[in-house]
C-alpha cells in the first residue's frame, strides 16, 4: 500500500528510525483502526521484492517493519529474507489471526477482539501490545499476558481516538502492575507518518 522511513512510534522501538512497509489487505474489521483505506488489498499496486528490498535499503536505517492491513495475509517467507541479506532488521505488527511465515528479529503481537488470534502466535511474540478501549481490556489483556513466553514485554496502548478518558486509567493501572509498559504512538504528536 505504502513505504516511508520514520521513526517507530510504539512500542518496544519506539523512537528508532525504522523503514516502514504497509501491506495491502487485512479481514478483522477494528472499529477504530487508524488506516481503514489498507484493508481492500485490490486497491494497492503490487510492489517486486527486489525493488521494496532496494528502496529500503536505499533509506540508510537498519529497521524494516512490515505491518498493514495484516500483514500475516501473505507470504511474508521471500521478502524477509531478502531483507535480511541486505543486512537488514525484520520486525514485524501482527494481530496474529493466521500463521506467521518468513523469519524475523522482532515480532509485535497486538491481538483483537474482533477476530481470534491463531494459537500460533503466542510463542513467536517478542512485544504484546494491547489497544485499549475501554475499562473491560484489562482483563483481557491479563488473559493474554498469560499465554505468551515469560520474556514477552508486555504493552498497553491507548485507542487514539479515547485517549484522553484511557491513558490515565492505563498509567493506574501500569503503577499497580508493573509489569505492563504503557506505549503511546507518539508519532501523531510529531506529525510524522
Ligand atoms: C494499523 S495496525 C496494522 C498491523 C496489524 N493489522 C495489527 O493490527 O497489529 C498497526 C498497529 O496500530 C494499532 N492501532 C490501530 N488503530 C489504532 C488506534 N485507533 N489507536 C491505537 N492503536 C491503533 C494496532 O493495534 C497495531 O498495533
Ligand atoms: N511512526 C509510525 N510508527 C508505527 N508503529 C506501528 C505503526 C503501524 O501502523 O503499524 C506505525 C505507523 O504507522 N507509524
Ligand atoms: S487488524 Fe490491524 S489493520 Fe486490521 S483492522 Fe485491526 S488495526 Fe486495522
Ligand atoms: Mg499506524
Amino acid at each position: 500500500m505504502e513505504d516511508f522511513y520514520t521513526i517507530q512510534g510504539e512500542g518496544h522501538y519506539q523512537g528508532h528510525a525504522a523503514y516502514f512497509i504497509r501491506l495491502g489487505g487485512c479481514d478483522v474489521g477494528c472499529v477504530w483502526c487508524d488506516v481503514k483505506e489498507s484493508w481492500d488489498a485490490s486497491q494497492h499496486p503490487s510492489v517486486a521484492v527486489t525493488e521494496m528490498v532496494d528502496r529500503a535499503a536505499a533509506a540508510g536505517g537498519k529497521i524494516v517493519v512490515i505491518t498493514g492491513g495484516e500483514p500475516v495475509m501473505h507470504d511474508l517467507a521471500p521478502l524477509t529474507a531478502a531483507l535480511q541479506e541486505a543486512g537488514l532488521r525484520t520486525h514485524i505488527e501482527t494481530s496474529g489471526v493466521y500463521p506467521l511465515t518468513g523469519i524475523w528479529n522482532w515480532v509485535c503481537f497486538s491481538p483483537k477482539k474482533f477476530k481470534n488470534p491463531h494459537e500460533s502466535i503466542f510463542e513467536k511474540a517478542d512485544e504484546l501490545k494491547i489497544v485499549v478501549y475501554n475499562k473491560s481490556d484489562f482483563a483481557w489483556a491479563e488473559e493474554l499476558a498469560g499465554k505468551v513466553r515469560p520474556s514477552c514485554q508486555l504493552f498497553l496502548q491507548p485507542e487514539w481516538s479515547k485517549e484522553k478518558e484511557i491513558l490515565p486509567l492505563i498509567i493506574d493501572y501500569v503503577k499497580a502492575n508493573p509489569h505492563w509498559q504503557v506505549s503511546l504512538q507518539v508519532h501523531k504528536y510529531m506529525n510524522i507518518p
